[in-house]
């Protein structure tokens, strides 16, 4: 996929898997919207990577995935920034059991709400061009970490997900189509 002058929006984009996506996206030419809850990190990371790959192609949105209108305002920033948005990287996630509903409310809730808005500010059926949605999920899916159960059954349901989203989108001639890579032990899934 030729990345130039693409526009991408990445969630849990401050530190670790999403900010690798930002930055390996940035080199390749694409503007990225970093989105986090964590500010003073991520306003950080927005500086040293506009430093380093040009102010105009990085924005920084402060956002929590479970709260749906800031992530909706996540969205209307990028928009309003770069004028175009062209994928959507669903990364943002936790692993701790003992916070088992705030675990599926970021893990899972989190990724269906990013794939919902991806689709009605992409959707070639809403007046968009279309768009990529990339999810990310651990591959605790194909091989349950006995150590972490509900973290283990967030991986399940967003496989479950991706790959229904993708199935339904080729059923209805749209282009779609599902790669899966194995990367650090993560899944992602191109819907
Ligand atoms: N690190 C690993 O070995 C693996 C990670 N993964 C998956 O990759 C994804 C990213 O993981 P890592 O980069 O390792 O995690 P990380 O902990 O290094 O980074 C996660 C980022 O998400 C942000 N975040 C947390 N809650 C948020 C919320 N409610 N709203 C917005 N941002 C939020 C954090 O502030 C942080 O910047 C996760 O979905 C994880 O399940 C999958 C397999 C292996
Ligand atoms: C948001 C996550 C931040 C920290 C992530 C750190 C590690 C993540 C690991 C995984 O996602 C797990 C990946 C593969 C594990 C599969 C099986 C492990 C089996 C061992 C066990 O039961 O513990």
């Amino acid at each position: 996929m030729e990345l130039k002058g693409k526009v991408a929006l990445i969630t849990g984009a401050a530190a670790g898997i999403g900010l690798a996506y930002s930055e390996e996206l940035l080199k390749q030419g694409a503007k990225v919207s970093l989105c986090d809850i964590d500010s003073e990190i991520g306003e950080q990371v927005s500086d040293d990577l506009g430093a380093k790959y040009g102010r105009k192609n990085v924005l920084f949105c402060q956002c929590d995935v479970t709260d749906y209108p800031q992530y909706e305002e996540a969205f209307e920033m990028t928009m309003k920034v770069f004028n175009r948005l062209d994928i959507v990287i669903n990364n943002a996630g936790v692993m701790n059991d003992r916070f088992w509903e705030l675990e599926v409310d970021v893990n899972l809730n989190g990724v269906i709400r990013g794939t919902l808005l991806a689709y009605r500010f992409m959707g070639k059926d809403r007046g968009g061009q279309g768009g990529t949605i990339v999810n990310t999920a651990s591959t605790a899916f194909a091989r349950p970490q006995v150590s972490t159960p509900i973290y283990t059954a967030t991986n399940y349901a967003v496989v479950g997900l991706t790959r229904a989203y993708g199935v339904s989108y080729l059923y209805q001639s749209l282009e779609s189509k599902i790669v899966t890579t194995h990367s650090h032990r993560s899944v992602h899934f191109l819907l």
